[in-house]
């Protein structure tokens, strides 16, 4: 009589790029995973580890699902600001050559961690990553891409090839407003400057702009890609994708998706904060909102990699200021670029703008970014078009103006201002008359019209993850996949 053998139960890998961007949306796509019962190894570098256990709840949040580890990459990983191209160059550079190596010692046979935890059935690496991509085929284990990015963004990447063969790229002449030809399906409303900003490079050559071709043609290598985004917000540049990478796993908005799944498995009662926050959240600005109207704040923030100048900072406060508008500001302490030789003048300068501000704003280092555009006093979003920010805002039904500052921003903000009709795309100039001018517009001016056309599109993305919805199918397709590559033969 043959042994009936047990099913083995899946051990999911998820190696993120090491950025808050990443890092937020592939652990809330970890925690739907042990929500099923999966067991999930998260691969990080030790500055982020460290960032993780002190600004978040994860380690009482992650204790209620067995199985959870949280893994700490080597040294010699670059843990300097990632604010240009070529710091995004370290980073890969340093990741690729140690991550690698590593996973190889860690997941051999006879290693002491894979003869204490249960084999890897499926590796989930950031859409960066392809020497894991190389890796995964070497020992046989499948591999999915999670890209963070839009769909329209990735697209735009993608092309990379077809716009530097047909000449669009590098830009022959000044003029970044030409229409771009060779992005499928976007012929109608790109423009030179709503390409990636990479795409801005002078030299095909430029290292940056060729890891990201690279990398983002590698993605038909892998098992399967997963999207944070949803079907009804990206479905025509989404079927685009499909024609190369045709097993596409669209499962976002994953913040909303997450925090649905949870009240249902928690019987509906309020989920605890899923915060995946690399800096202290300063929480007395709920408190400053909740003495706000409805819907008359701005919210100000540009993320975790941008840093602006003290003039580009002068320029925006007092746009806000001469807009009447009330205002919660951002500013992460580490984002001031001119800060590191006059460290106390550029403080000062900080301290000062928060004294003049107190009439009109308030303003900290970080926020709870999710809290705050779910409150009902925030009418706007000045947002520097991060993919995980613009989906938290199109979510809450909130309006946004966008100044995009680098990589992917430049295409999420032309599809807020052209596609969506949710917003204002304020990219590349930006003094006090147009910042003033912008918000007039989208907190004053046209704001029933915004916040109407905002909230078409929060309905869809709701819908999208309830029961049945495009979304909540897909997360249930990938979780059944990701079984069946644990038990190949069932
Ligand atoms: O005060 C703040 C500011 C931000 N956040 C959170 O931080 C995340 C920021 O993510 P995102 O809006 O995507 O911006 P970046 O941190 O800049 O993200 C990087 O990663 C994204 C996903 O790949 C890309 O779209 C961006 O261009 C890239 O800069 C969001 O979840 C926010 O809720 C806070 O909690 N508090
Ligand atoms: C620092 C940026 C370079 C590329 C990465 C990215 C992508 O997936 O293309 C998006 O935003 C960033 O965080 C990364």
């Amino acid at each position: 009589m043959g042994e009936t053998q047990l099913p083995v139960s899946p051990h999911v890998l998820i190696f993120p790029f090491p950025a808050q961007g990443h890092v937020n949306s592939m652990l809330k796509l970890a925690e739907l995973l042990c929500l099923s019962g999966f067991k999930i190894t998260y691969l990080v570098p030790k500055n982020i580890h460290q960032r993780l256990l002190l600004h978040t709840n994860i380690e009482s949040r992650f204790s209620q699902y067995q199985g959870f580890c949280l893994q700490s990459l080597p040294d010699g990983i670059y843990e300097g600001s990632v604010s240009t191209g070529d710091d995004v160059v370290k980073l890969c550079d340093s990741l690729n050559s140690v991550a690698v190596p590593f996973l190889r010692e860690l997941l051999t046979p006879k290693s002491d961690w894979n003869n204490t935890k249960s084999p890897i059935t499926t590796i989930i690496a950031d859409g960066i990553f392809s020497v894991v991509i190389d890796f995964a085929q070497e020992i046989g284990v499948p591999i999915l891409y999670f890209r963070t990015i839009s769909a329209c963004a990735f697209w735009a990447y993608f092309s990379i090839h077809e716009l530097i063969e047909a000449g669009e790229i590098p830009f022959s002449g000044n003029d970044m407003d030409l229409a771009i030809k060779k992005v499928k399906g976007m012929e109608a409303y790109l423009r030179g400057r709503d390409l990636p900003s990479f795409c801005r490079a002078t030299d095909i050559g430029n290292p940056i702009l060729k890891i990201l071709s690279k990398e983002t043609r590698e993605t038909a290598r892998a098992n399967g890609l997963i999207m944070n985004t949803f079907d009804d917000l990206e479905g025509p540049i989404l079927s685009q994708i499909q024609i190369h990478c045709p097993n596409i796993y669209t499962i976002g908005p994953l913040h909303a998706h997450l925090k649905s799944r949870l009240a249902a498995a928690n019987s509906n009662s309020a989920p605890n904060t899923s915060s995946n926050s690399l800096w202290a959240e300063d929480r007395n600005c709920i408190q400053w909102l909740d003495q706000q109207p409805s819907k008359s704040v701005l919210y100000v923030s540009f993320g975790s990699h941008a840093v602006v100048t003290k003039e580009q900072l002068m320029e925006f406060w007092q746009g806000l200021v001469n807009s009447g508008v009330k205002f919660l500001w951002v500013i992460r302490p580490d984002s001031i670029v001119d800060q590191n030789d006059e460290e106390g003048k550029s403080k000062s300068i900080q301290e000062e703008l928060e004294a003049a501000t107190k009439e009109r704003g308030y303003m900290v280092g970080w926020a709870p970014q999710e809290q705050v555009l779910a409150h009902p006093a925030v009418g706007g979003f000045w947002t520097h078009s991060g993919w995980n920010s613009t989906l938290e805002s199109i979510m809450e039904g909130v309006p946004m103006i966008c100044w995009p500052y680098f990589a992917d921003q430049q295409t999420n903000s032309r599809f807020v201002g052209e596609v969506w009709k949710i917003g204002l795309d304020m990219k590349d100039t930006c003094d006090k008359v147009i910042v003033e001018k912008m918000i007039r517009e989208l907190m004053v001016i046209k704001k029933d019209e915004f916040l109407k056309t905002a909230n078409e599109i929060a309905k869809l993305g709701r819908k999208s993850i309830e029961q049945d919805g495009s979304s909540y199918c897909n997360l249930d397709r990938l979780i059944q996949d990701i079984r069946l590559m644990s038990n190949p033969e069932q």
